[in-house]
C-alpha cells in the first residue's frame, strides 16, 4: 500500500539462527555482534540458504527484498558497516565480503481523544504527560546514533530504530497473523468463531467461519493476554523507572510496547508486536505540508496538529524527565520519536477502555482484528462471568462474512483521526461537521461578550458540531450572543452559560427579537465554511499534478482520496443546515411579511 515503509520482511530467526557464525565473523572484522544484529533478509522461510555478508561501509545495516540490489532473490543478505568504527587489530578492515553458508531452519514467523459531545466507550482520552509547546513541534530534526544497546534482562540485543520501524508487519498482509493466532491459542485463548482474513473492509480482519446468531458473546480473551499499564516488563527496571515517575497510563503503555516490540523475540508479545501495521493508518504520519494542503477546509487539521504536538511534546518531555537519565534503559537509538509515533498511532488505533474494568486502559490482541462499522452497536468489555474480553453480537452472521464491532459513536473526522478511514458518504448516522462561529471585532459590546464566554470556559471564537439531523443548543445561544444589541447586556451571561456545554444552565433559550439575526449570522458561517470546502474540493482534481515520484503520487493520491471523502461527508451536512437555516429565514421573513401587511392594512382601517 501507499505508505509502505522501504524495509520489507524483518526476520528474527534468521538473526537467531546465524547468530553464531556472525558473532564469529563479527569478532573476525573487530566488530560488536550487537550492531549488525538488525538484518533483514528476502524471503519468509529460507532453508539452508548460502548467504553473503557484505561489509562495505560501517553502517547499520540496510537491505531490503527489493530496493537493494545487494540483497538478491537467492536469499543472500547484507549489511553495510560504517568503516573505521571499533575496527581491533585482527579486524579484516580490508576485506569487504564474507561468505559462509547456514543452516536456517525456521520461517518468519482498539482516544484519541473523546469527543466534547458524544460519549466514547472504545477511545479513552489522550492527555499529553506535560504540554512541552515547541515553535515548530514537528519539524524538528531528531538526533540519532547508530550505537547498539542491550538490555540486562537478556542476552538479546534490543533493536534499534533509527530508520524506518523494524517490527511489525504491512498493514494490507497477512504476514505473521496466522502465527499470532496459533500463538494466542497456545497462550490461552479459547477455540475461535472467527479466523483473521484479508476482507473489504479494513483490509485485515475477523471472519465469521461458522454460524454467529445475534446475542451471542464471542472472543473470551483472557485478561493474561492483555496489555495494559500493568502488564509486566520484560525489562522491569524500565518499567520501575517509568512507575516511580508516575508516567500516567498513555505514555507508559507506549513506552511498554516499544521496550517490548524493540526485543523481539525475547518478548513474550513478539508474535502479537509482529501481526501489529508497522506503519498505522494515522493523522500522525501525516506531514504539516500535508495537512495544510489536503485538511484547510476541515476543522479536523486543527485537532490533528493538536494531537501531533501532543505526541511530540509527551516524547520530549519523557526524553528530558527520564529517558536521558537512564540511557542503558531507554536508549535514544529504540526511544526515539519515530517510534513513539508508531506506538501512539497504535494506541489511538487500537487501545480500548473496559468499562467492566474500572475503565482500564488496554491492548487487546485478537480483539483489535476487529473493523468498525457505523451501524453496529457492540463494544468489546470484560465479562465477569467468562472472565475473558467478550462483545456481543447485534446481528446475525453468516460463514464468511467480516464481523464488526464499533468503536464509538465518532464522526468521519473522528475516525480519520484516529484510525486513518474514512466512512463512506451517508453511512455514518453519528457524522458531525464542527461549524466555527466568533464574535464580531466590530461589535460594540465583543469584551463584554468576551467576558461572559471566558467565565463559562469558552472563547471569542468556537466550534459546534452540526449533524444532518442539526445543530446544538449550545450553538444557538452562541450566535445569540453574537448579534445581541447593547440593550440586551443584562442577557450575555445567559447566553454565555447556555452556549457552554459544562454548564447545566437551560439551553433553549428563545428571543424572537433576534431570532432573524441569530439564524442569518449561522447562515453566514455556515456559507463561509461551505466555501472552502467547494475551494478544497475543486482544486483537489488539479492538485499533485505535478509529482512525478511514483512513491510520492501514491501516497498523495491516497491522502488526498482521504481528504476529499472527509470534505464531502463534511459539506454535505453543511448543505442540509445551509437548506434547513434559508427555510427557516424565508418562513420567518413571508410571516413577519405578511403580519407587516396585516398590520399596515389595520392602519389603514383605522385612517
Ligand atoms: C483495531 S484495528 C482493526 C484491525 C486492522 N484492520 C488490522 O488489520 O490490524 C483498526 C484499524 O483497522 C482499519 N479499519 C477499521 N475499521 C475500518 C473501516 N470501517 N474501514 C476502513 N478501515 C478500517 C483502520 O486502519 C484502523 O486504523
Amino acid at each position: 500500500m501507499v505508505y509502505a515503509y522501504p524495509f520489507h520482511n524483518y526476520c528474527v530467526p534468521l538473526v537467531v539462527t546465524l547468530r553464531p557464525a556472525l558473532e564469529k565473523w563479527a569478532k573476525e572484522a573487530g566488530i560488536n555482534y550487537g550492531d549488525f544484529s538488525q538484518l533483514c533478509e528476502n524471503g519468509e522461510t529460507i532453508n539452508s540458504k548460502r548467504c553473503k555478508v557484505t561489509k562495505s561501509s560501517w553502517q547499520r545495516y540496510v537491505g531490503t527484498r527489493s530496493t537493494d540490489p545487494k540483497v538478491g532473490r537467492s536469499g543472500c543478505f547484507c549489511f553495510k558497516a560504517k568503516k573505521g568504527r571499533r575496527q581491533g587489530k585482527n579486524s579484516r578492515t580490508n576485506s569487504n565480503s564474507y561468505t559462509g553458508s547456514f543452516s536456517l531452519s525456521s520461517s518468519s514467523s482498539v482516544m484519541a481523544e473523546a469527543s466534547r459531545i458524544f460519549y466514547s466507550p472504545l477511545v479513552p482520552n489522550f492527555r499529553p504527560l506535560q504540554k512541552t509547546h515547541s515553535t515548530k513541534p514537528y519539524t524538528a530534526s531528531f538526533r540519532r546514533h547508530s550505537i547498539n544497546c542491550s538490555v540486562s534482562t537478556s542476552d538479546s540485543a534490543r533493536v534499534a530504530a533509527t530508520g524506518p520501524i523494524p517490527w511489525g508487519c504491512e498493514i494490507d498482509s497477512l504476514e505473521n497473523s496466522s502465527a499470532l493466532q496459533k500463538w494466542l491459542s497456545q497462550s490461552g485463548l479459547p477455540d475461535q468463531k472467527m479466523a483473521i482474513q484479508r476482507v473489504d473492509v479494513g483490509e485485515r480482519g475477523l471472519v465469521a467461519l461458522k454460524n454467529v446468531r445475534k446475542g451471542e458473546k464471542l472472543l473470551f480473551v483472557p485478561p493474561s493476554l492483555v496489555i495494559s499499564a500493568d502488564s509486566e516488563w520484560s525489562c522491569p527496571e524500565a518499567g520501575d523507572v517509568l512507575k516511580r515517575n508516575s508516567v500516567p497510563d498513555w505514555p507508559l503503555i507506549a513506552t511498554y510496547l516499544i521496550s517490548e516490540a524493540s526485543l523481539m523475540k525475547s518478548s513474550r508479545w513478539n508474535n502479537y508486536i509482529s501481526a501489529l501495521p508497522r506503519q498505522p493508518y494515522s493523522l500522525l504520519y501525516w506531514t504539516r505540508e500535508e495537512l495544510d494542503r489536503y485538511l484547510e477546509a476541515s476543522e479536523i487539521r486543527e485537532r490533528a496538529i493538536e494531537r501531533i504536538t501532543n505526541v511530540v511534546g509527551t516524547y520530549n518531555d519523557l526524553r528530558d524527565r527520564i529517558f536521558s537519565k537512564y540511557p542503558e534503559l531507554f536508549p535514544e537509538e529504540v526511544f526515539n520519536i519515530e517510534t513513539f509515533k508508531w506506538s501512539f498511532g497504535i494506541l489511538f488505533s487500537r487501545l480500548v477502555r473496559l468499562p467492566a474494568m474500572d475503565g482500564k486502559v488496554a491492548l487487546v490482541p485478537w480483539a483489535d482484528m476487529l473493523n468498525h462499522n457505523c451501524e453496529v452497536e457492540t463494544f468489546l468489555d470484560y465479562d465477569k462471568a467468562s472472565q475473558g474480553i467478550v462483545f456481543t453480537t447485534d446481528r446475525a452472521y453468516q460463514p464468511g462474512e467480516q464481523v464488526f464491532i464499533s468503536y464509538g459513536k465518532k464522526s468521519n473526522g473522528e475516525l480519520l483521526l484516529s484510525y486513518g478511514f474514512v466512512p463512506k458518504e451517508g453511512t455514518n448516522p453519528s457524522d458531525s461537521v464542527e461549524l466555527l462561529l466568533s464574535l464580531k471585532k466590530s461589535d460594540k459590546c465583543y469584551k463584554e461578550k468576551l467576558e461572559a464566554l471566558k467565565k463559562h470556559g469558552l472563547r471569542a471564537s468556537q466550534c459546534f458540531p452540526i449533524q444532518i439531523t442539526g445543530w446544538p443548543l449550545e450553538l444557538k445561544a452562541f450566535a445569540y450572543l453574537a448579534v445581541s444589541p447593547p440593550s440586551m447586556s443584562k442577557q450575555f451571561e445567559e447566553m454565555a452559560a447556555a452556549a457552554s456545554n459544562k454548564s447545566t444552565a437551560t439551553k433553549d433559550l428563545n428571543y424572537p427579537d433576534i431570532e432573524e439575526e441569530a439564524l442569518q449570522f449561522i447562515l453566514d458561517s455556515c456559507e463561509m465554511s461551505i466555501s472552502k470546502y467547494n475551494k478544497f474540493l475543486q482544486a483537489s482534481g488539479s492538485m499533485d499534478l505535478d509529482v512525478t515520484s511514483p512513491k510520492q503520487l501514491n501516497r498523495r493520491v491516497f491522502l488526498k482520496q482521504l481528504a476529499v471523502d472527509l470534505c464531502t461527508s463534511e459539506r454535505r451536512i453543511l448543505f442540509r443546515s445551509q437548506y434547513i437555516l434559508r427555510r427557516r429565514l424565508r418562513d420567518l421573513r413571508s410571516g413577519e411579511l405578511r403580519a407587516l401587511k396585516l398590520f399596515r392594512g389595520f392602519g389603514k382601517l383605522f385612517k
